[in-house]
């Protein structure tokens, strides 16, 4: 291995004696002082840059003469120990350290002097070759146990080039360092010229300085001449030499001797100058050291006091500007204020005026009322005697036709707007029942009995007497399956009608209303009241044709009876712009532009139809008659009626194949259809009973409302109860005359006890018992 490698291997130990002496002289100072350890810290803090600067100067002198070196710091309280653990820790090759002080120096100093030295002599591994020095001089040499290799591990500045050196040497700014490096250069030259066993004598003899050697030259510039030779610095082996060659050898060294000697007095000077001014230096620095603490912790203060009030006045800025802007923003706040107030003063103006007329439109409202009130009061007399008029004049027309006094039917109630308004809440929007093309219809409470106004347009040629005419006709049309008109309101044209609460057939086709899905025995019963109700406005004199009718004209009552709405309306006002694509309308009314009863026949085949299938009405006709040719009528019968009887279904679908053909002429005759779907409602009879509903042999039975639902009998005098019920005369009197306030079907509290001759039903039940 190199020198050069060992010493990148940390190999070799060099101590400077200035920096080894630096700290350790503060460290006594502080461990035998009275210092606190915040003392301590501040005076390692100033102590260690002069520390650093001493051994960055050594560092960069070796740098300077391209030896590679590292700065290896450690703390102990023994400096000797740590040399030591250094010296086996790094398995260090070479050592050079003091011998003692400088000032204990003398030309006959062998022994060392420094406690620290002894220690490391006898304790530094032996591995460890040392020189100990004193003021510049070789003092002792701690030889190795493997001086052998010597040679080979000697420090790398033997291993200069002494030009190369020299050219260096002249850049380094420090002289005393300078002179000690070529010092130590000559030592090392000589001490690797030397064999072991030189190396050993140099233990026990004392040392003299070391000759430089012919090829390096003096870094004093001074010539070389002979010089007297101290003779303690003479070898006693030399001195005895007695050849001429030998004295002149002598002779040559006695002046180098001498040379050196002079050069190394300088350098003793020139230490002794360093090294007092560095001690007086030390000293005062020692003295000064407290001085300097405190300065430096006052600085310290005064550093973090000023940092304070720089902060402090930060804050007092910022504060100062807060307040600007909340002095900025009040200001704009009271100007808001004022304009505030500004404007509410107008509007407390304003708020006056407008109170004052509030108060002025008050008084004129409360007068306008009274007289709104005052002329209700007449129009309502002027009614009054309008209506008696009225009256008086029929009386004197019937008179003038000859007839008596007494009324030949059931007399037209007549209603006054007042009672109209009053009984629809003020046609309250939400007792609305809907809007046809004649009109809307609102629910109503009229004299304790719920009621259906439908609103006849004004429209029409119909005067008022012509129009009450009529209405009185139809008034006086009676029937189970029909909807009872009750009356009229001429003045406003509206029509009252008995309320109907279960919806109609449209709705059960729907499934609107939440109408569950009717049977097929109640659908043929329906379809029998309708033919029933039907026939009985063709058979009325004069004759009434319906002109309108679909399923949303047949409407259910609370036991799901047939009651047909709207009929003889055509009568009332221009039916007109009937619509081409409604399946109800007889498609001949669109060549002949006239109602006929064919044309209500037409439509009820059509409610057959839907009767059965349930089927979207478009295109219904179409598909039932596929259905019969194919001899598949279940493939379209309504599942949801339950099982139909198959031929009946077939038979029905028959019928109303029938009333639906095109040719009105070809169209059967309702009393015929009605009595063979009547047939239909008993239970199955063989086929062969049924083959043709023109077949006269079938049991006789009365359809179920000609029924009294007290005695279960055909009715003779049907009489209307207060609950809508048509009962026998003889059973609902003997009801009533029994204390009973409740209706014998709905056992539900009758809002009355009148009862009301169903004149249509029994005119209805005579022409059934004429018939059969
Ligand atoms: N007497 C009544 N009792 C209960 N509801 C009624 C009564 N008369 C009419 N309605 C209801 O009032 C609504 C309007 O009936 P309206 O007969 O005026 O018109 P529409 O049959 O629906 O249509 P359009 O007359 O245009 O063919 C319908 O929903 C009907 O069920």
């Amino acid at each position: 291995m190199t020198l050069a490698a060992m010493y990148r291997e940390k190999k070799l130990l060099s101590i400077a004696k200035d920096v080894k002496t630096c700290l350790p002289a503060a460290h006594k100072k502080l461990v035998g002082g009275s210092f606190k350890k915040h003392d301590v810290k501040v005076i390692e803090r100033v102590e260690k840059p002069k520390v650093d600067e001493l051994m960055n100067s050594y560092l960069q002198l070796l740098s300077e003469t391209e030896i590679q070196t590292d700065k290896l710091c450690i703390a102990g309280q023994n400096i000797e120990e740590c040399i030591v653990e250094l010296i086996a820790r790094h398995k260090i090759k070479w050592l050079v350290m003091g011998a003692a002080s400088d000032k204990h120096y003398s030309w006959k100093m062998t022994d060392l002097k420094s406690k620290k030295a002894i220690f490391v002599c006898k304790k530094a591994p032996d591995s460890c070759h040392i020189w100990f020095l004193c003021k510049g001089y070789l003092i002792f040499t701690r030889a190795s146990n493997d001086d052998s290799n010597n040679r080979q591990t000697m420090p790398p500045l033997v291993q200069l080039d002494s030009d190369n050196e020299t050219r260096k040497s002249e850049k380094l700014e420090s002289s005393y360092m300078r002179r000690r490096l070529r010092y130590w250069r000559s030592l090392l030259e000589q001490d690797g010229e030397k064999d072991t066993g030189q190396l050993e004598r140099e233990k026990v003899e004392p040392r003299a300085p070391p000759l430089f050697s012919s090829g390096s030259s003096s870094s004093f510039g001074e010539p070389v001449g002979p010089e007297p030779v101290s003779p303690e610095l003479v070898d006693s082996d030399t001195l005895n030499t007695s050849n001429v060659e030998e004295k002149e050898r002598e002779g040559d060294v006695a002046r180098k001797v001498h040379r050196y000697d002079k050069a190394m007095h300088d350098i003793g000077q020139s230490d002794r100058t360093v090294y007092g001014e560095a001690g007086k230096k030390w000293e005062e620095d020692a003295s000064t050291t407290e001085a300097l603490c405190k300065a430096k912790a006052l600085e310290g203060l005064c550093i973090k006091e000023s940092s304070q009030r720089k902060r402090l006045e930060e804050l007092l800025e910022k504060e100062k500007l807060e307040v600007k802007m909340v002095i900025e923003q009040n200001n704009g706040f009271m100007k808001e204020l004022q304009m505030v107030q500004g404007r509410n003063l107008k509007l407390e103006s304003q708020m006056r005026k407008l109170q004052d007329l509030e108060k002025e439109h008050g008084e004129k409202f409360d007068t306008a009322m009274e007289l709104l009130k005052s002329f209700r009061q007449k129009r309502d007399e002027i009614r009054i005697d309008h209506e008696n008029a009225v009256k008086e004049v029929n009386a004197l027309r019937r008179l003038v036709k000859g007839e008596t006094g007494e009324s030949s039917g059931s007399e037209m109630l007549d209603y006054s707007f007042m009672e109209i308004n009053e009984a629809t809440n003020e046609f309250d929007p939400s007792w609305k029942l809907g809007e046809g093309k004649y009109g809307s219809v609102y629910k109503g409470n009229l004299q304790h009995l719920q009621v259906a106004v439908k609103m006849l347009p004004s429209y029409g040629s119909l005067n008022h007497f012509e129009f009450e005419r009529r209405v009185e006709i139809l008034s006086r049309v009676r029937h189970p399956n029909l909807v009872t008109l009750m009356g009229a309101c001429p003045e406003s044209r509206s029509l009252i009608y008995q309320y109907i609460p279960n919806g109609s057939l449209e709705d059960c086709f729907s499934s609107e209303n939440n109408v569950p899905a009717l049977s097929w025995e109640s659908r043929i019963r329906i379809a029998s009241e309708i033919c029933s109700a039907l026939l009985f406005l063709h058979s009325n004199i004069p004759c009434i044709i319906h002109g309108n009718l679909k399923p949303s004209k047949i409407l259910l009552d609370s036991n799901l009876v047939t009651k047909i709405n709207d009929y003889g309306i055509s009568q009332l006002i221009p039916i007109d712009g009937l619509d081409k694509s409604d399946p109800h309308v007889d498609p001949h009314y669109f060549v002949s532009r006239e109602m006929t009863l064919e044309s209500d026949i037409y439509a009820f085949g059509i409610i057959l139809l839907q009767l059965l299938t349930r089927r979207p009405v478009s295109g219904i006709l179409r598909d039932v008659k596929c259905a019969l040719e194919n001899d598949n009528i279940s493939a379209v019968l309504d599942n949801s009626a339950g099982d139909w009887p198959v031929a009946r279904g077939k038979k029905l679908a028959n019928v109303a194949i029938r009333c639906c053909k095109k040719n009105p002429m070809n169209r059967p005759d309702l009393a015929v259809v009605l009595r063979f779907i009547d047939r239909m409602k008993a239970p199955e009879v063989p086929s062969s009973e049924t083959s043709s509903y023109a077949n006269q042999n079938v049991p006789r039975r009365p359809p179920s409302h000609y029924l009294c639902p007290i005695f279960q009998e055909v009715m003779k005098d049907p009489l209307i109860a207060a609950d809508g019920f048509t009962y026998e005369a003889e059973a609902i009197r003997e009801w009533l005359a029994n204390g009973h306030d409740t209706s014998p079907m709905t056992n539900l509290k009758m809002e009355d006890c009148n009862l009301i001759p169903n004149h249509a039903l029994h005119l209805a039940i005579q022409d059934w018992q004429n018939q059969w």
